[in-house]
């Protein structure tokens, strides 16, 4: 049974094994249908994906073309930014320069504003000067007739004067006793023998004393711008391109070389050439204010024995050859222009023999001859004007015994005496009007040939002094000068106020001798003086 029973059980469990097997089969059958459904889905889904990926790749194409064709915009637009932006930076440099602009040309509105302002009052300043215009125009025509007339004046004048003028000028001598000199008046020095009576001048009788008559005679107490004065007009000559020379002569120690250089710095007591350079810088400052081209040089030179040496340059130099010629810079001031002349002069003098003789601590031994050459560009003319001013400063005259000097000393000292002869020799020539004239007698006269002549004038100083011991030079000096041997001897024919005044004297001097019992006597004597003074009133002396 129990085997019946465990059949049975295997039959059922088998019928059930059978009927869950038919069931999974259903169900297999069931699923394979779904899984092909679901595959044929899949597939359809595989399908669509695949056309999905397609539609995805062109769209990532498409995507890409974007981006590309984006970033190509985007550097478009970077382009046009940065475009946009150097043209705002540009724009905004121009607004920044028209700002400028504008405010520039607000300014020089306001300038033009002012301008036209200033312009309208020179406007009618203008018209203010037009109207005196014709007035100054008048009063220029009358200036340039007075600068003719004074130029006339300046000429007539220097004739009257003398082409050779000749003064004399007393070195102050401080003792007092024993004078040989005596200045009578303004024309005339007496010169007393000490040998013959070392009385008082005053008291001496006519007999002992020699009158020499001078151009001028400048007294001990005279001043150097007295001198100067004198030798205006000839320095005025100069200035309209003649050739002049200025000559100081005379003993040793007589002040030759005071009188032409005096001290340089001194306002008083410079002498004749720092004050002839202070006249040419004022002439220059003229020139250059009326547009005269002009030209100076300047040269110094020492003549020694028979050499010539270049003061400047401070060498010799050959006979025939000219000094250098130093410019005066143009362009500078006034004072520049002075300073430079006078350091020049003050530099060239320490480079001039002096010696000490029995006469003068500090003797010039040479002449000192200082030039200056002028050139005037005369615009209207169309030529060049061209003068010189020779200054010379000469050796002193000396006697050998005298001075006491042997061997260089001798011979400098002949060659001094020699040359100063042979210059008065000149002069005499010249006022005498001689056609030949010694020039050749000596380096001096050679050196100065071209400015010793009829067209050219010529002033002599001589330089005396009244001491005793320079006696006989003193003399020399006066009787080297004198054109004749001549005692009275008037100075020009033209009547001057003072000879008026002279002769205003000579006058009363006559009526008081008239009511004195030696009325004939002096009047005599005095009217052989004015006959004298008649009779050689044409005769220039020196
Ligand atoms: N007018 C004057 N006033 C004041 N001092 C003067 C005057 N003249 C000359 N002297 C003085 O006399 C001295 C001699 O003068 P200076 O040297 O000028 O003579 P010099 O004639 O040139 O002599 P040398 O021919 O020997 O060179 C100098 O000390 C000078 O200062």
């Amino acid at each position: 049974m129990r085997q019946q029973k465990q059949n049975n059980n295997i039959t059922f469990f088998e019928y059930e094994a059978e009927q869950e097997l038919e069931d999974l089969q259903e169900q297999e059958k069931i699923l394979k249908k779904y899984i092909a459904i679901q595959l044929s889905n899949l597939e359809l889904l595989n399908k669509q994906i695949l056309a999905e990926k397609c539609k995805k790749n062109d769209f990532v194409l498409k995507l890409q073309f974007l981006n590309d064709l984006i970033q190509q915009k985007d550097q478009q637009i970077d382009q046009i930014c940065q475009k946009i932006e150097s043209a705002k930076v540009s724009k905004l440099k121009q607004i920044e320069m028209y700002k400028e602009m504008q405010i520039k040309y607000n300014q020089e509105y306001y300038n033009l504003n002012l301008n036209k302002i200033q312009l309208t009052e020179s406007l009618q300043h203008l018209t203010s000067d037009i109207q005196k215009y014709s007035q100054i125009e008048f009063f220029k025509g009358l200036c340039d007739q007075q600068k003719q007339n004074i130029l006339e004046f300046n000429e007539e004048l220097l004739s009257l004067k003398g082409r050779i003028r000749v003064v004399c000028r007393i070195r102050p001598q401080h003792e007092t006793a024993h004078k040989t000199i005596l200045v009578n008046d303004d024309y005339k020095v007496l010169l007393f023998d000490p040998h013959r009576s070392l009385q008082s001048p005053e008291k001496n009788q006519k007999k002992q004393y020699t009158e020499y008559t001078f151009m001028k005679v400048f007294e001990e107490d005279s001043q150097q711008v007295d001198l100067f004065n004198d030798l205006n007009f000839f320095l005025n000559s100069f200035f309209q391109c003649s050739n002049v020379s200025i000559f100081t002569y005379g003993p040793t120690g007589s002040g030759k070389t005071f009188t032409m250089f005096g001290e340089i710095k001194s306002l008083k007591q410079k002498g004749i050439i720092p004050r002839c350079l202070e006249q040419l810088c004022q002439k220059i400052e003229e020139y250059e204010a009326n547009g005269i081209f002009y030209e100076v040089n300047v040269s110094i030179v020492e003549l020694y024995n028979d050499k010539i040496k270049d003061l400047i340059q401070n060498v010799n130099i050959q006979e025939r050859k000219e000094p250098s010629q130093n410019k005066l810079p143009q362009g500078l001031e006034f004072k520049q222009k002075l300073q430079f002349l006078l350091q020049q002069i003050i530099n060239a003098t320490k480079n001039r023999i002096v010696r000490k003789t029995n006469c003068n601590q500090h003797s010039s031994r040479s002449h000192l001859i200082y030039t200056i050459k002028l050139k005037l560009f005369d615009k209207i003319q169309n030529k060049i004007n061209e003068g010189q001013l020779h200054l010379v400063d000469l050796a002193g005259s000396e006697r050998i015994q005298l001075s006491q000097t042997t061997g260089e000393g001798q011979k400098e000292t002949i060659f001094i005496n020699q040359s100063l002869q042979a210059l008065s020799a000149v002069l005499k020539g010249i006022k005498s009007n001689i056609i030949h004239i010694p020039y050749r007698n000596s380096l001096l006269t050679q050196y100065l040939r071209s400015s010793l002549n009829n067209n050219s004038k010529t002033m002599v100083i001589l330089n005396i002094s009244s001491h005793p011991t320079y006696y006989s030079q003193t003399k020399e000096a006066l009787n080297l000068l004198c054109l004749k041997q001549q005692q009275y001897i008037t100075r020009s024919q033209h009547q001057t106020p003072s000879s008026i005044e002279k002769s205003e004297r000579n006058k009363e001097l006559t009526q008081t001798n008239q009511q004195t019992n030696t009325k004939n006597k002096k009047q005599s004597i005095i009217e052989r003086k004015l006959n004298n003074i008649q009779s050689t009133q044409k005769t220039l002396i020196f």
